[in-house]
C-alpha cells in the first residue's frame, strides 16, 4: 500500500458528496494528436467544491484531459476530439460557444508560474478590467485585495503592489497566478502540477491554499506526487495510457483500489 497518510471520508461525507452538483464532466471523450490517440473513452464527473486529482505515469494523458475542460487543446495543430465535455451542463465544444469567454470562466494555473510582466496589481486587475467585471478604481482595489488575500499573498505584497510580479519568489509568483485566476470568479480552476517547480515550503503553502479554496471553487489538479494527491484531493482519477482506469474517493483509491494497475502505481511498482 501507499506509504502515506490519507484521511478517510466518513460515510456521511461520502453520502453528502453524492448530492453534490457535478461541475464538469466528460462522456466517451477521445482525443488524437495527428494519428495518435491519447485519450480513450474517458468518462469523469468533477464534483463542485471538491478537489479532484489526476494521477498516472508520465505521458498517460493527464494534462491533455485537464486541457479539455477549457479547450486549450484547440491551440494544438492536428488535434481531434470526439465525445462530450460539459461545464455546468453546457457542451463546451459547441462551435457557437465563445472560447475566450469560456477560458475566462475557467482558471488555469501551470507548472511554472507565469505572471505577466506587469505590476502585482496589474496581474490581478488586467482580466477583470478587459471583461468589464468592475466599476472604477475603488472596486478594483477591493477586488485586487480580496483576490490576494484569498491566495494567501496579501500580507507579503500589500506594501509593494506596484512592483513587478516577476520579482516575487517562485512560490509567491505561483500564489499570484492563483490570485489572478480567482479574480475573475472562475467556475472551475485547473491546475497542472502547480507545485512541482517549488521547494517544500512553497509547496506546502500551495497545498494549504488548495484546501482553503475548495470551499468556494471547484479544482481539478494534475500531479505526479501521490502524497500530494493524498493530501489535497477529495477524489482521485488514476490514468494509464490514455484510459481512466479507476476513479474514486482518494482514500479508497489508495487504500483499497479495485484494479491491479492502480495498486501497482500507488505502491510505486511503476511510474
Ligand atoms: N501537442 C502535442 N502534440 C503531439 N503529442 C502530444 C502533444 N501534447 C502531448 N502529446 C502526447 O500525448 C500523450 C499524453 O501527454 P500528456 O502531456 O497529456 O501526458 P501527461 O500524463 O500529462 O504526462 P506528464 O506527466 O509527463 O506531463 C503523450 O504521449 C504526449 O507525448
Amino acid at each position: 500500500m501507499l506509504q502515506t497518510q490519507t484521511t478517510a471520508k466518513t460515510e456521511e461525507q461520502l453520502q453528502a458528496d453524492k448530492a453534490q452538483p457535478i461541475k464538469a464532466r466528460t462522456r466517451g471523450l477521445k482525443l488524437w494528436y495527428g494519428d495518435t490517440q491519447v485519450l480513450f473513452d474517458v468518462d469523469i464527473d468533477i464534483l463542485q467544491n471538491r478537489v479532484t486529482a489526476f494521477i498516472g505515469p508520465s505521458g498517460c494523458g493527464k494534462s491533455t484531459l485537464l486541457r479539455c475542460f477549457n479547450r486549450m487543446n484547440d491551440l494544438v495543430d492536428n488535434v481531434r476530439i470526439e465525445g462530450g465535455v460539459e461545464v455546468d451542463g453546457q457542451d463546451i465544444n459547441d462551435p457557437s460557444l465563445d472560447v475566450v469567454l469560456l477560458r475566462s470562466r475557467i482558471g488555469m494555473v501551470f507548472q511554472h508560474p507565469n505572471p505577466f510582466p506587469k505590476s502585482i496589481y496589474e496581474n490581478i486587475a488586467y482580466a477583470p478590467r478587459i471583461h468589464g467585471l468592475v466599476n472604477g478604481r475603488r472596486e478594483m482595489d477591493d477586488l485586487v485585495e480580496r483576490s490576494l488575500r484569498r491566495a494567501g499573498l496579501w500580507d507579503e505584497v500589500a506594501d509593494r503592489l506596484d512592483t513587478p510580479g516577476t520579482a516575487l519568489s517562485g512560490g509567491q509568483q505561483q500564489r499570484l497566478c492563483i490570485a489572478r485566476a480567482i479574480a475573475v470568479g472562475p467556475e472551475l480552476i485547473l491546475m497542472d502540477e502547480p507545485a512541482s517547480a517549488l521547494d517544500p515550503i512553497a509547496t506546502a503553502k500551495i497545498e494549504d491554499l488548495i484546501t482553503e479554496l475548495r470551499d468556494n471553487y471547484t479544482i481539478a489538479i494534475v500531479t505526479h506526487n501521490l502524497q500530494q494527491a493524498a493530501r489535497v484531493a477529495d477524489y482521485t482519477a488514476f490514468m494509464y495510457m490514455g484510459e481512466l482506469v479507476e476513479y474514486n474517493d482518494t482514500n479508497t483509491l489508495f487504500t483499497n483500489p479495485r484494479e491491479k494497475r492502480t495498486e501497482d502505481y500507488a505502491t510505486g511498482r511503476y511510474g
